[in-house]
């Protein structure tokens, strides 16, 4: 079923096979498909229970499902669309009606693709907004939960910006903001890394693979590429340009979760900016 499958859609997307539910969820995780087609019965284990652990993973959980079955149990069918599928379909298959909702299937997926990229994005700067930053995090959060990695989070908040604005007048100010994004992109080094607009002057940086010490480094690196911009500031902190603190927290391979780990690391920024500005802070933990 599987091949016939890939021979009557493989012109609509690209398409990988899997031969059991266990390489199922482990191809969906290496893979992120736009879709996925699911028996009921499946050599290692039941169909559904496959679903509902896609269902169940955060960096799953949105690929739509859809069954493609010769169980025509209303129950099974019911349970099926309970555990999160979108759709379906029962054998005998008719190769025309498959195609037809398959076709409707990717091109939903397709638009919400394009509205994502829209609703992600912060209109001013061109850096994801925090609602990806945040959707991102838990992602890459339970990535590194699964393989033990490390993992680094940096909020980096523009010095006196208020007075910046008064000064200089909020246009001023969003010219500013959008030169600190731009700077803030080109010190992007590594793969993974999500750079996001976090809230009015605020910046956020997620690094994946990246232990404290590294992130201090980095963080130091970023306040440098920061200064070196040489904004005139009418009341900067330190030779009269825009400059930025940086809080950072790392994740130890303990039980903080996303959302601590950004507390941990706003702190750590409140840390900063006590201690003067312009300067990368870390808390003891
Ligand atoms: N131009 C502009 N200003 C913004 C935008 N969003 C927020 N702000 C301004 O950013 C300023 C932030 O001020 P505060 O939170 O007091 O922080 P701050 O003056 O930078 O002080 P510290 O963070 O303690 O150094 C406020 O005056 C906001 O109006 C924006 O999109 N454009």
């Amino acid at each position: 079923m599987a091949k016939l499958l890939y021979l009557l859609l493989n012109d609509m997307a690209e398409m990988s096979v899997a031969t059991c539910g266990l390489k199922g969820v482990a191809l969906a995780a290496s893979l992120q498909p736009a879709l996925i087609l699911l028996d009921t019965d499946l050599p290692d284990m039941d169909g559904l229970a496959v679903c509902k652990a896609l269902k169940c993973d955060p960096m799953l959980e949105s690929i739509p499902v859809l069954f493609l079955t010769d169980d025509c149990n209303t129950q099974t069918e019911s349970a099926a669309l309970e555990a999160g599928a979108v759709d379906y379909l029962t054998k005998p298959l008719h190769a025309p009606i498959v195609r037809a909702r398959i076709g409707t299937r990717l091109t939903l997926c397709r638009q919400n693709l394009k509205l994502q990229e829209v609703a992600n994005v912060d209109s001013l700067t061109g850096l994801y907004n925090r609602c990806y930053f945040d959707a991102a995090l838990k992602v890459e959060f339970a990535r590194a939960k699964r393989h033990g990695g490390q993992l680094s989070v940096a909020i980096i908040d523009i010095d006196n910006f208020k007075i910046y604005n008064a000064r200089l007048g909020h246009q001023q100010g969003d010219v500013c903001l959008r030169l600190v994004a731009q700077a803030l992109e080109r010190s992007m080094r590594r793969p993974g890394e999500i750079l996001a607009r976090y809230g009015g002057e605020q910046f956020a940086l997620v690094t994946p693979g990246v232990g404290l010490v590294d992130a201090l480094a980095m963080g130091e690196w970023i306040r440098q590429r920061i200064c070196e911009l040489a904004i005139p500031h009418p009341q900067s902190v330190s030779g009269g340009n825009v400059t930025v603190s940086i809080g950072l927290a790392s994740w130890k391979n303990d039980d903080v979760d996303d959302t601590v780990l950004v507390s941990i690391a706003n702190a750590a920024l409140y840390t900063a900016k006590r201690s003067g500005r312009n300067r990368c802070e870390t808390l003891e933990r």
